[in-house]
């Protein structure tokens, strides 16, 4: 029998110590959800019997482990019991470990009374169901592992001794041993599909028939823990016909004095690319879901955002394809224009880097801050390349990431991909030009440095007071900054796309792009607007405005907006507006890959348009796999669940059923609506929701704003199925009565619902106003506590449906098209790559493949020409290598194009890859020296090993010899044999 089950998953657990105590062999295998060997299964884990069949419910699966129980006399309670380990506790722990130290108000009663029920139990017996331990005890104990002592619960004395003694069973014990108790997490049910949380109990059909009718049942659960005091602010609250006037945005908006004021950036992402759907979550959605959420809650809210469009990025964009940088900003300036306008993403203003307005600001605070004396002169050595004649900074030059331990290969001169930190260009191992891939000379040169150590004190001082308002990444990467000690930083650039630096003796240099970039939110907003000092410099003491910036990026970016920035903003002490809120995600992936827009791997903003998949339903996606926490992945089977299960079976077809019957039965008009104890109930149960629903978006948590949203729906789909009005509005004149008072619940429930999905859904929603015949809602953070909105007597509009189904034959096509493989790439213009097939078939005759190594090699020639990235050419190097295998195999010998391989190393390794095509640009003077270098030193090492000296002495020589090698390798592609240890590698013969 084989458990699949995904790394730490509780339920794998249960199963594996059921199989221990049924002393069943069992192989366990770690997989995910996304491991293509799980063909169409949809959660994890499963049970395969050695037949081959497989067991879904884990239910089942223990029940058929510890088939023996079945005759004991105790197995009803058993059943009981499991089911409510799967029903009721799985649910409410997943709900609340999930969110852990979020501290969500409303899973705490619920956890409090299931552990209490628990606890009841083991104190009239030592197991569940009496004297014996049984599988239901495992079921339990499972969940409960993760966080054994069920922090915070008090008197759960019999909980914990019942607790320790299963602990200690060796048949618990060896499963531990494969599925450590450290590992366990309740994140892993999630990622599981088994449960999302108690708000997140996914509407799959095949899981429903699995695991009962989760839904019902959880939900009578719930309302057991409803309160008095909730019960009767809810009767008061919807008693209040709500009748605020939905007020129109003003043209410019400012801060005002005494109001909640939102200034919301989204980082600007560089210029140079079709940003993919990480950079869009990591941004610019996030920071507009935010925006409109707090616009909803009447906050004065001013959003910009722009595109990033100095430094090398552009520059080196502009050399692939031919163009100016200039030309290449407002190429891509429109793309990314267009794409944010699809996306419905409302900026107050988008503007861009390249503008007077820009160079003006950046130079006057250079100016203020060299005034200051913050700004230090430095000789530094600076890579040089003769072949280009260009200083290589930042993206102009890669080589291996410096940084203990790290050791990415393709780590760019100003940051590394691999590990995240800052990288000096001049302490790149192995650094090559990126244009023409040569290995460059130092040269030394002056230049301004921002000297962080001098304004440090103040800046830790900042950071202290406003870290509290940081995502956990933030914070945690800030002060590992901190931790390492600051050092001054360099701010210019020998360069010459850039803000030129307005010093005598510097007009050839140019600013670095990452002291320009954040000050973009400051220039931008001066283009919004002339009164842009009041967001940027509000004078609180004189004027009582005080304004909350709130910045949207990734990880990446963090350092810059959380130590640069600030530091240069409070050096110049000009009472700029700080970051209170650096709102940073983790990453997204695609299908568990990186996003290469070199490689067609991804979906890019341009490619989601294609898909006719509507803006919405993207933005929906996104906002609720947003990588918050953790990097999170895109996947197209994900995407069609939420699509079909959360917004088609459980929002819409709740908000249309309700406007539906409102429209047939009672004229689209709202009833009269007299509500009894059991609506209050549901009316509380809402306003918790809402009430997280507002906790969470405050703090720009938009998966659990969307789960709470979800569950309002849920809730609402519920009470329709128990009251049935579509049957009662046929009954008596009391069941009439209470047709209408369910519908007028349910059309209230709508409108609040087309509010919560707003900021997610913003065209969807005007849809939803629209059919339901109102302008636009609002949220009272302050008391978010449901209230009447459609009033008895209310006319609705004509209702249709708001979302449509991703058919599995359309998900397929989907798939297929934006592989998540590595694909070749065409370099076309602003398009984003088209996906084409990822191989290349194998020629059959001598001939043919004669002609397909020639093609190739000369399409390698080209894109390495072109100055193309790594990551472009060396997939093409790839398949120009495998080609050449299949020549070889065909019974050609090398052609002069070949690499010669030394024996025992690999082609795939990339110092080995680049073979032809490197050869074919590498500067033949500096391969001559390289290769007599390599004569000399291999001399040296031969007379070393020849008199017979110490290990310790050659050693270093042949490590020399090696980088050598390496060197020579990386700019011809062709690799040198090893020199010989003495032993022979590999062949033993
Ligand atoms: N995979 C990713 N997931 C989430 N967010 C991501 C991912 N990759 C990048 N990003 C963020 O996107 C924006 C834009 O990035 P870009 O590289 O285009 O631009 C920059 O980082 C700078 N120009 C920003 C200057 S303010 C960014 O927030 C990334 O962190």
């Amino acid at each position: 029998m084989i458990i699949y089950t995904n790394t730490g998953n509780p339920f794998g657990l249960k199963l594996l110590i059921c199989a221990n105590l049924a002393k069943r062999a069992v192989q366990v295998k770690h997989v995910t959800l996304n491991d293509p060997s799980l063909d169409d299964w949809k959660h994890l884990p499963v049970l395969e019997l050695d037949s081959g069949k497989k067991l879904f419910s884990t239910d089942v699966a223990v029940k058929y482990l510890l088939s023996d129980e079945d005759t004991s006399s105790t197995v009803v309670q058993r059943d009981e019991w499991l089911e409510w380990s799967t029903k009721r506790l799985a649910p409410a722990l997943t709900h609340n470990m999930a969110v852990g130290s979020r501290s969500d108000p409303n899973t705490k009663p619920i956890l409090n009374t299931l552990v209490k029920m628990l606890e009841d139990c083991l104190s009239k017996s030592p197991f569940l169901t009496g004297d014996k331990l049984t599988s239901a005890d495992v079921a339990v104990w499972s969940l409960i592992a993760p966080d054994g002592t069920l922090k915070g619960a008090v008197n759960i004395d019999n909980l914990l001794r019942w607790y320790r003694q299963i602990s200690t069973l060796p048949e618990v014990q060896a499963a531990l041993g494969v599925l450590p108790l450290k590992e366990l997490s309740f994140a892993s049910l999630q990622h599981s599909n088994r449960f999302g949380g108690l708000h997140h109990i996914v509407l799959n059909p095949e899981i429903a028939d699995f695991e009962g009718e989760l839904l019902a049942d959880t939900a009578a659960n719930i309302a057991e823990t409803v309160q008095p005091e909730e019960i009767e602010a809810a009767r008061v609250a919807f008693a209040d016909v709500d009748n605020r006037a939905i007020r129109d945005e003003p043209r410019i908006v400012l801060p005002k004095a005494g109001q909640k004021n939102n200034l919301v950036t989204s980082a600007l992402p560089y210029v140079n690319n079709v940003p993919h759907l990480g950079n869009i979550v990591g941004c610019v959605l996030s920071a507009d879901i935010f925006a409109r959420y707090s616009r909803l809650c009447g906050y004065n809210t001013l959003y910009i955002g722009g595109t990033d469009e100095y430094g090398t990025a552009t520059e080196t964009k502009a050399l692939a394809e031919n163009m100016t940088p200039r030309q290449i900003c407002d190429k891509y300036f429109d793309i990314h224009n267009s794409i944010y306008r699809w996306f419905g993403i409302g900026f107050d203003y988008f503007g861009r880097t390249t503008t007077t307005e820009q160079t003006r600001i950046v130079q006057e605070l250079f100016g203020e801050l060299y005034a200051k004396g913050y700004i230090e002169t430095r000789a530094v050595e600076q890579l040089l390349c003769t072949k280009c004649d260009r200083y290589l900074a930042d993206r102009f030059v890669e080589g291996t990431c410096p940084h203990p331990g790290c050791g990415y290969e393709d780590a760019r001169g100003d940051q590394c991909d691999g590990c995240g930190k800052l990288v000096n260009a001049i302490e790149l191992l192995r650094p090559r030009c990126k244009v023409c891939n040569s290995s460059p000379i130092m040269r030394e040169s002056n230049q301004f440095f921002l000297d962080l150590p001098k304004i440090e004190p103040e800046l830790r001082a900042w950071i202290d007071r406003s870290e509290p308002g940081w995502t956990h990444n933030a914070r945690v990467i800030t002060r590992s900054w901190l931790k390492e000690g600051l050092k001054s930083r360099c701010i210019t650039r020998d360069l010459k796309w850039g803000i030129p630096v307005p010093v005598e003796g510097y007009e050839k240099k140019v600013f670095y792009v990452w002291f320009d970039a954040p000050i973009g939110y400051i220039s931008i907003t001066s283009r919004y607007c002339k009164e842009w000092k009041q967001w940027w410099q509000p004078d609180t003491a004189n004027t009582g405005v005080k304004v909350d910036l709130y910045q949207f990026m990734a990880k990446d970016n963090v350092p810059f907006h959380s130590v640069m920035f600030p530091a240069s903003l409070l050096a110049a002490n000009q009472g700029h507006t700080l970051v209170s809120h650096i709102m940073a995600t983790e990453y997204l992936n695609y299908e568990d890959g990186k996003f290469s827009k070199s490689r067609g791997i991804g979906v890019f903003g341009n490619d989601a348009q294609d898909t006719g998949i509507p803006a919405d339903v993207w933005r929906f996606y996104l906002g609720a796999s947003r990588p918050e926490g953790q990097d999170s992945s895109f996947s197209w089977n994900d995407l069609q669940a939420r699509n079909n299960n959360e917004l088609l079976k459980n929002l819409g077809n709740f908000v249309n059923r309700a406007l539906v019957f409102c429209e047939k039965f009672f004229d689209s008009t709202i009833p009269p609506m007299t509500l009894i104890e059991e609506d209050y109930t549901l009316l509380a149960l809402a306003n918790r929701e809402l009430k997280g629903y507002v906790h969470q978006m405050e703090k720009a948590r938009m998966r659990d704003g969307i789960r709470h949203m979800l569950q309002i729906s849920r809730y609402g789909n519920q009470f329709m199925q128990n009251e049935e009005p579509w049957v009662k509005v046929k009954g008596t004149d009391e069941q009439k009565a209470r047709a209408g008072t369910v519908i007028g619940l349910c059309c209230n429930f709508a409108c609040l619902l087309a509010t919560l999905i707003f900021p997610f859904m913003p065209t969807t929603a005007r849809n939803l106003y629209s059919q339901l015949n109102v302008r636009g809602g609002y949220i009272n953070a302050d008391k978010p506590l449901l209230r009447t909105v459609l009033p008895s007597g209310h006319r609705i509009g004509k209702p249709a449906v708001l979302f449509s189904k991703i058919e599995d034959s359309r998900l397929e096509e989907l798939k297929q098209k934006y592989g998540g493989q590595q694909q070749q790439q065409q370099q076309s213009g602003g398009e984003a790559p088209k996906k084409t097939a990822p191989t290349k078939s194998a020629p059959n005759s001598l001939k043919e493949a004669q002609k397909a190594v020639d093609e190739q090699a000369a399409k390698v020639r080209k894109i390495k020409s072109s100055g193309a990235d790594r990551s472009v050419w060396q997939p093409e190097v790839n398949i120009l290598l495998e080609l050449k295998k299949q020549l070889q195999a065909l019974g050609l010998p090398r052609t002069s194009e070949s690499a010669p391989q030394a024996p025992g190393e690999s082609q795939q390794q990339p110092s080995a890859a680049p073979a032809t095509s490197a050869a074919a640009t590498a500067d033949p003077q500096a391969v001559k020296t390289l290769e007599d270098d390599i004569a000399k030193q291999g001399e040296k090492v031969r007379q070393l090993k020849a008199s017979k000296s110490d290990k310790s002495v050659w050693q270093p020589e042949v490590s020399i010899l090696l980088s050598l090698k390496e060197k020579l390798a990386s700019l011809t592609g062709v690799v040198t044999p090893a020199p010989s240890s003495g032993k022979k590698k590999g062949n033993k013969k």
